[in-house]
């Protein structure tokens, strides 16, 4: 695990969607397209800001969630809402968009359809993950109902999951294609997070399911 502690959460900001955007960058010099997994949640608003306005061939980027909450995509708690305002605008704003929220009744309906729209696109290019103090990343939450499977090397590529700790039923990347993304940051803001992750290293994923990315991962920090 690589752990860059940064002097503010602006200074963050700047620095992770500059080294995202030049992940992305130097992918499309030697292939067609590339592919962008990013987080919901409240911390990636600054990022998604900067690097909406990022100089790359957007139209040759296809983004999508990690995870999204089974809810309308105008709803307060969509992650898709919060893409489309901080993210998918600006340059951005030509990048191909593959939204996880199908509006199916249950995210069970969705996961079929959504393994084939993915598929031309994996391996993941570059994964921007998050973290809750739960230690849960996407929406692989301890205790979640299907997490043992979600985690498995022969995950089917989404799952949905419910889980005590999310608000509504989930859907979400398992670990493998998670995993095999070339590039992996996890993006996380202040003290509490710090000890989760701390904590996290010293457990296994089914507790501390973040634990699952971290040899792989760049940890992006600021108090
Ligand atoms: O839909 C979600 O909730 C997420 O994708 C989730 O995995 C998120 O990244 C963490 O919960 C951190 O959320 P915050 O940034 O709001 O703390």
């Amino acid at each position: 695990m690589d752990f860059k502690e940064y002097p503010d959460r602006e200074m963050l900001a700047l620095s992770l969607a500059d080294r995202i955007s030049s992940q992305l960058g130097q992918h499309l010099r030697s292939a067609d397209t590339a592919s962008l997994c990013v987080p919901g949640g409240t911390s990636p608003v600054q990022v998604f800001d900067t690097l909406s306005g990022a100089d790359l061939d957007w139209d040759r980027v296809t983004v999508f969630l990690g995870d999204e909450r089974w809810v309308d995509g105008e709803h307060k708690r969509s992650n898709s809402r919060l893409l489309r305002r901080h993210l998918l605008r600006d340059r951005a704003a030509a990048a191909n968009y593959i939204d996880l929220y199908t509006g199916d009744a249950q995210p069970e309906d969705a996961t079929e359809g959504l393994a084939e729209a993915l598929a031309p696109h994996l391996p993941v290019t570059v994964a921007l993950l998050g973290m809750g103090n739960d230690m849960h990343t996407a929406s692989l939450f301890p205790g979640g109902d299907r997490l043992a499977e979600a985690l498995a090397n022969d995950a089917p590529p989404l799952m949905a999951i419910r889980a005590d700790g999310a608000e509504e039923p989930r859907i979400t990347l398992t670990r493998p294609i998670l995993s095999q993304a070339i590039h992996i940051h996890l993006l996380i803001m202040g003290p509490e997070k710090r000890e989760a992750l701390e904590q996290a290293q010293k457990l296994d994923p089914i507790e501390a399911p973040i634990r699952a990315f971290l040899d792989a991962a760049t940890v992006h920090w600021a108090e």
